[in-house]
């Protein structure tokens, strides 16, 4: 791993609710290298969102705090980039606008009118989407909108791409082809990547780490599993290899035998509740998870 450039250090998020303080994250402690994938996997409602929104800068850790590149983060800031599992694109303006949008906002001053262009451009091409750059997101598919939101997101030359399930909302052939990009785009411009999903296979197939967080309250990391496997990573040879198979099976059993899902904990979510030790909840702890088969 490169040197960290990202640190979250013992950070606790409470939330206030009408039945006091609840505890989502306690103690989490994680240190991200520069150009590092790492995906976070948990159950559902274990604390994934709340650690993005935290490196994002949209909310604030009651308790630690997280670093980039040795400031501390408590605002947003385009240096992290943040793409959800619906593109959010601007509907009334075109697919070249919406990327202008945010070129605009970063480079206003420091890029030409021109270079704008080209960089919009570039970005567009990045994502093979500038074909369609004037179009606008009703004229276009939910796959080709999720690209142009990641165009959006890169072109703002982000040193972290914080993605909550970008490919969630997709079939699985469109969802694979953006796989492939997001790696593509990702070794050639070296971006740090934090990526929320719920598909094992995803976070296998495109991590550099998987962060195994334990379900909550008081989430932290579980476990931290590092992916080695050469890239550029083809999907079809990676099906039979025994390492891949591995990895896969670690992360299914973090998720199936060591953390099953939180049925208790989610009814009763106080401050200082035990985590669920297991009984209950296996049958929809298989369904809280998509693609595991
Ligand atoms: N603003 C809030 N007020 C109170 N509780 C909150 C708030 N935001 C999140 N929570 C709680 O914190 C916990 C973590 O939520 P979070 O959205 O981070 O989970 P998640 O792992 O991303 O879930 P999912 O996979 O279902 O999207 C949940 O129990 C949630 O109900």
């Amino acid at each position: 791993m490169s040197k960290s450039h990202l640190e979250l250090t013992g950070v606790q998020m409470a939330f206030d609710t009408p039945s006091g303080p609840f505890i989502a994250l306690d103690n989490l402690n994680l240190k991200i290298g520069k150009g590092e994938f790492v995906s976070l996997i948990g159950h559902s409602g274990c604390g994934k969102s709340t650690v993005l929104n935290i490196v994002a800068g949209l909310l604030g850790a009651t308790r630690g705090g997280c670093v980039l590149d040795g400031h501390e983060v408590n605002t947003p800031g385009p240096e992290r980039a943040v793409v959800f599992q619906n593109h959010s694109l601007m509907p009334w303006l075109t697919v070249y606008e919406n990327v202008e949008l945010a070129v605009q906002q970063v480079f206003r001053k420091s890029m030409s009118k021109r270079e704008r262009k080209a960089w919009i451009l570039h970005n567009l091409e990045l994502v093979h989407m500038d074909h369609a750059a004037n179009k606008r997101p009703g004229e276009i598919s939910g796959g080709m909108a999720q690209r142009v939101g990641i165009a959006r997101a890169l072109a703002m030359k982000p040193s972290v791409l914080l993605m909550d399930e970008p490919f969630g909302a997709l079939d699985a052939l469109t969802r694979a082809h953006l796989q492939d990009s997001l790696m593509e785009i990702q070794q050639e411009l070296n971006n740090t990547v934090i990526m929320i999903t719920h598909d094992v296979d995803e976070a296998v197939l495109l991590s550099d780490r998987i962060i195994m967080m334990t379900n909550g309250p008081a989430a932290t990391v579980g476990e931290d599993l590092a992916i080695d496997l050469p890239r550029p990573r083809n999907r079809v040879a990676m099906a039979d290899n025994p390492r891949y198979l591995r990895y896969r099976q670690a992360v299914l059993s973090f998720l199936y035998e060591k953390q099953r899902f939180p049925d208790k904990a989610e009814r009763k979510p106080s401050a200082g509740q035990k985590q669920d030790s297991g009984s209950e909840g296996e049958d929809e702890g298989r369904q809280g998870l998509r693609a595991i088969a």
